[in-house]
C-alpha cells in the first residue's frame, strides 16, 4: 500500500538562529475571542463570533502568519484577534486553530498527493444516495461509512428518491451496522418534507456528503430555506457574486438547531491510513469478539480461525441471523477500504 503522505507530517525543523522566545511580543493573545469557520473561500474566512449570544456576528478573518503551514477548515473553532467586530470591510486575523473534535479527510488524488482535512469537529456524516436516478452505488456508500467512523463520526444514510424506488433493499443492507436510516422523496409540488431529517440533524454537526444528482442541493434547500442567501452573505463580503467555490460551507438549521455542512464535489475519502481494527473498532460487540482471533487476523471471511466466524456459529437460534448479517457488514467494510470507487 502506498502511504499518503499527511500535510501535517513536514516536521518542523528548528530555525538555526536557535529558539528565539517569541512569546515576548505576542503573549497568548489573551484577547481573542473565538469563531466557528462557517466558510472558506480564497484565503478568507468566514466565522460566526459570539454563536447564540446577542452580539452575535459574521466577521472575516485571514490566517496570522505564524499559521500559514495550517489548514482552517469549515467547522473549525478559532481564536482571531485584531478587528472582530464584524463592520464592513473589517478583517481579523486567525491565530489559533482549538482543539478538533473529528476530522474528516478526502482523499489524495491526481492533482493533490495530499488527503486533506476538509472539514473538523462534526458529529456525524450524512451520506445522501439516490434509490434511483442515480443507481445507488453500495461501494461508495461503504467507503463513506468507513471514513465516518475512522474520523470519530456518526453516520446517517439519507434514501432520497422513494417516489422512484424502494428502499427495502438498503435498508436490509445497512441496518445491521447500526446506522441510522431516513428515507426522503420529494412531492409533486417540488417540496420535501423535513421533519424526520430534521429531527435526526437537531443539536448536531452535520456532513453532507453526495454524488452529484442524488438530490443533495433539494434536500439542503428544503433543511436551509435561506441557504442560497446565506451562502450570498460570503460572497458580498468578498466580492465573489456566486457561490462558485467547490469547499465546504457551513449553513445554520431554522431555530439555531444545528448546522450542516455541505461538501461539494467531495468525491471521495482518504482512507489509506485506515487499519482493520479501526473498523473493527466501530463495532463494540464485534471489537470484543475479535480479542479472541489469532494473533494479526484480517477477519476476512478466508481468514483461518477468525473468532468472528464461532460468534455466528455459536450464537443462539433467534440471533443468528442478525449476527451472520453484521458479520457480513462487518466485512463489506472491511474490503471497501483497500478497494477502489
Ligand atoms: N423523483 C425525484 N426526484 C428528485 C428528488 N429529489 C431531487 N430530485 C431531482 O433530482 C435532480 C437532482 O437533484 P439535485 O438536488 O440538484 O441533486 P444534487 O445531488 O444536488 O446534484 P448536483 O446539483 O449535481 O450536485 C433534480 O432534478 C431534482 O429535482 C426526489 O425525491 N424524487
Ligand atoms: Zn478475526
Amino acid at each position: 500500500m502506498t502511504r499518503i503522505r499527511d500535510e501535517f507530517d513536514v516536521r518542523s525543523r528548528p530555525s538555526k538562529k536557535g529558539t528565539r522566545p517569541r512569546t515576548k511580543t505576542r503573549p497568548e493573545h489573551a484577547d481573542a475571542v473565538t469563531g466557528f469557520v462557517t466558510g472558506v473561500d480564497r484565503g478568507r474566512y468566514t466565522l460566526l463570533v459570539d454563536e447564540d449570544l446577542p452580539t452575535e456576528r459574521r466577521v472575516i478573518a485571514m490566517k496570522a502568519r505564524e499559521l500559514t503551514r495550517q489548514r482552517v477548515v469549515c467547522g473549525d473553532r478559532v481564536d482571531i484577534v485584531g478587528d472582530a467586530t464584524g463592520e464592513p470591510g473589517s478583517l481579523a486575523r486567525i491565530v489559533r486553530i482549538q482543539e478538533r473534535r473529528s476530522v474528516l479527510r478526502r482523499t489524495a488524488d491526481d492533482t493533490d498527493p495530499y488527503e486533506r482535512i476538509i472539514v473538523a469537529g462534526a458529529d456525524q456524516l450524512v451520506i445522501v444516495t439516490a434509490l434511483a436516478d442515480p443507481e445507488p452505488r453500495t461501494r461508495m456508500i461503504d467507503r463513506c461509512v468507513v471514513a465516518a467512523y475512522d474520523a470519530g463520526l456518526d453516520v446517517l444514510l439519507c434514501l432520497t428518491k422513494a417516489d422512484l424506488a424502494s428502499p427495502d433493499e438498503l435498508i436490509d443492507l445497512y441496518r445491521p451496522l447500526g446506522v441510522e436510516i431516513v428515507v426522503t422523496q420529494q412531492e409533486p409540488d417540488g417540496g420535501l418534507r423535513t421533519d424526520e431529517v430534521l429531527a435526526l440533524l437537531s443539536g448536531r454537526v452535520s456532513v453532507l456528503v453526495g454524488h452529484s444528482g442524488v438530490g443533495k442541493s433539494t434536500l439542503v434547500n428544503a433543511l436551509v430555506p435561506d441557504a442560497l442567501r446565506a451562502v450570498g452573505v460570503v460572497n458580498d463580503v468578498t466580492g465573489r457574486g456566486r457561490h462558485t467555490s467547490t469547499s465546504a460551507v457551513a449553513l445554520r438549521l431554522p431555530g439555531r438547531a444545528g448546522w450542516v455542512i455541505d461538501t461539494p464535489g467531495v468525491r471521495s475519502f482518504g482512507l489509506a491510513h485506515v487499519e482493520v481494527s479501526d473498523v473493527v473498532a466501530a463495532f463494540d460487540d464485534l471489537a470484543e469478539v475479535a480479542l479472541e482471533c489469532p494473533r494479526g487476523c484480517v477477519h476476512t471471511e478466508a481468514a483461518p480461525d477468525c473468532a468472528l466466524d464461532a460468534w455466528v456459529a455459536h450464537a443462539p437460534e433467534d440471533d443468528k441471523d442478525a449476527r451472520a448479517a453484521r458479520l457480513e457488514s462487518l466485512r463489506r467494510l472491511i474490503t471497501a477500504r483497500t478497494a477502489v470507487g
